[in-house]
């Protein structure tokens, strides 16, 4: 099937501006179909608009935005029944109940999921007779993603799939996403938890103000040049760095990524570990949060940005 070999997404050079601001600036990005895909920033990175447009529901001022080979706007009713989307904060008729809601939306696909075996793995045969404004937070954005997969669509659309819930209700619905990527369906989810992206990503592309900063596997991207592993701590701001780089041997370096996280380059041993919380012991201060290995996520952002993530 030729088909197959269309991306599920591809966008280059996307624009989206909102009167002077510029929401999204020139990003590009491709995703091969049967992969999850997170696009990892902080609020207000420019993820929300690109996946709208992706939906159809926007319309960029530049660039070419693909989905499933099609455009979102031009062919948006030969998109709709093969592809799913979860907006940010969900939506539905306040009075609705929760399998009735879902029982709509399934009623409008060709070949829907079995509502009450979602309503299941999703936790929510409890609530299946609970009107939608009664559900809490959490509950609703299960019942939104419900929504958006019942359909058996090829592509999904998750706007923070996870915003709001408690870690339980996180796990079900990680759960739950992994289940579709091995059923070879297409995820594009945006978040701002790298935990997330770790967890499930197959590629993550990071945002910072509308332009994708890097991308890669998670591994690929926490992958420290020759180096297995590093050392990091936190305690006070503004510590003397060049007073502990030179208390190490030659070639380490110590800097303070942001304040009061430190890191410590070059490759770590027993004998480094000593120093560091030697030389802090020298100076009165716990070196909390000590931890050797490799980078995550986070400090990823935070090298390229000098902000965190959750800013
Ligand atoms: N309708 C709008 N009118 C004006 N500015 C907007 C509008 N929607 C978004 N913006 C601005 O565009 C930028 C990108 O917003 P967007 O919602 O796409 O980011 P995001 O990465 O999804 O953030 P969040 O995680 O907060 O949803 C932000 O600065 C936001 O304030």
């Amino acid at each position: 099937m030729g088909v197959v070999s269309t991306p599920a997404v591809e966008i280059i050079g996307l624009v989206k501006r909102y009167g002077a601001k510029t929401a999204v600036d020139g990003l590009s990005l491709k995703m091969d179909r049967g992969r999850l895909l997170a696009l990892l920033g902080p609020n207000g990175a420019g993820k929300t608009t690109t996946v709208e447009v992706c939906e159809g529901f926007l319309r960029a001022d530049a660039g070419t935005v693909r989905v499933l080979g099609l455009d979102p706007v031009r062919d948006n009713a030969a998109l709709r029944p093969r592809v799913g989307v979860m907006p940010q904060g969900g939506g539905a008729y306040p009075g609705v109940h929760a399998g009735e809601m879902l029982r709509l939306v399934a009623a409008c696909a060709a070949q829907p999921l079995d509502p009450d075996w979602l309503l299941d793995v999703l936790g929510l045969t409890a609530a299946r007779r609970t009107p939608f404004k009664r559900l809490s937070g959490g509950q609703q954005q299960r019942l939104s993603l419900a929504c958006a997969l019942v359909g058996r669509p090829e592509l999904v659309f998750l706007d923070e799939p996870t915003a709001g819930m408690d870690p339980q209700a996180r796990r079900l619905v990680w759960e739950m996403l992994s289940a579709l990527r091995t059923d070879g369906v297409s995820v594009l989810l945006t978040t701002h938890l790298m935990e997330e992206a770790e967890a499930l990503a197959d590629d993550v592309v990071i945002v910072d103000n509308g332009q994708v900063i890097a991308e890669g596997t998670p591994s690929a991207l926490t992958a420290e040049d020759g180096e297995s592993a590093q050392l990091r701590f936190k305690a006070r701001a503004g510590l003397n760095t060049d007073l502990l780089t030179a208390a190490l041997p030659e070639g380490y370096h110590v800097h303070e990524s942001s304040p009061g996280s430190y890191r410590v380059t070059g490759q770590v041993n027993p004998q480094v570990v000593s120093t560091v919380t030697a030389w802090c012991a020298q100076q009165g201060v716990l070196a909390e949060e000590l931890h050797i290995g490799k980078r995550d996520l986070e400090e990823v952002f935070l090298e390229l940005t000098g902000r965190e993530l959750r800013s």
